[in-house]
């Protein structure tokens, strides 16, 4: 449904203090690779419609998945979770699964090279326009990367705001048997969405484009803050 784009070219490969240095090392490196990704036109369908994309971020544990599904019942959105596109990649047989397995055990961030190629194949073959991202980006490089290489900026961000000890309350209590919800790389997590998602928070919010929601409560209390903003914006999501 998708008209076809260039894929990015290439980009380069990212505990205490040293963790850190090579986080931001890799991120600096992966920057410079991006700024070469040539600009394409803005995303469209076949059929002329523009996609309508929703980034939803927020903590480990957030609830964002959880929110995801109650605003697929009630609006009718795709939902992409990027943890979801990479865990399910991993156990393919690609060349990228013990890169990815060994990255989200670290609790860090695979490149976006791997990551936007992974979204932007769903949602070319997806019939709906209504996009929920969920998980993404998760750093600057990230955001940076999709922008770049599909030409398009979300139309609004969600940000799922939650007191840590609330995170770590949820994720523990997960149960689904993610090799990442154990308290050393939870820790980490934390460390990796405050030093680099939150960055990108602050930059949709000076474009006016962050929602942030109270993650604290029932399920139905948080989706209750969530309904009016996708109510505000019924006339955008379906246009033509
Ligand atoms: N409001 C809530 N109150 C209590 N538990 C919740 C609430 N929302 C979600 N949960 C539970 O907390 C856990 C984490 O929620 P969820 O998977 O939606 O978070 P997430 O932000 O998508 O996490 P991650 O980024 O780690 O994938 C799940 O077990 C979910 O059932
Ligand atoms: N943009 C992304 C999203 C996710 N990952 C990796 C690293 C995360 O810790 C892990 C789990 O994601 P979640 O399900 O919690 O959204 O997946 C990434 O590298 N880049």
């Amino acid at each position: 449904m998708w008209r076809r784009r260039p894929t990015a070219t290439s980009f380069s490969s990212l505990k205490s203090s040293l963790f850190f240095t090579r986080l931001h090392f890799q991120q600096a490196s992966q920057h410079s690779a991006i700024s070469r990704l040539p600009s394409v036109p803005p995303l469209q369908q076949k059929d002329g419609r523009c996609p309508f994309i929703t980034f939803v971020l927020g903590g480990p544990g957030s609830g964002k998945g959880t929110q995801c599904t109650k605003i697929v019942e009630t609006f009718g959105f795709k939902h992409l979770s990027a943890g979801d596109l990479l865990r399910r990649e991993m156990v393919s047989n690609s060349a990228y699964g013990s890169m990815i397995l060994n990255t989200i055990k670290e609790g860090r961030i695979v490149p976006s090279e791997v990551t936007v190629k992974l979204i932007l194949r769903e949602m070319e073959s997806s019939d709906n326009h209504k996009f929920l991202i969920d998980g993404f980006p998760r750093c600057e490089e990230n955001r940076i990367a999709f922008e770049k290489v599909a030409g398009a900026e979300p139309d609004i961000v969600l940000f799922f705001d939650c007191p840590e000890d609330e995170m770590v309350k949820r994720v523990l209590s997960r149960n689904q048997g993610r090799i990442d919800d154990n308290i050393d790389t939870i820790k980490k997590r934390l460390k990796v969405f405050e030093a680099l998602n939150l960055p990108v928070i602050d930059y949709y919010e000076k474009k006016g484009k962050v929602h942030r929601i109270k993650a604290v409560g029932t399920v139905d209390e948080i989706f209750e803050q969530v309904r009016p903003v996708f109510k505000a914006c019924e006339k955008t999501l379906n246009r033509s």
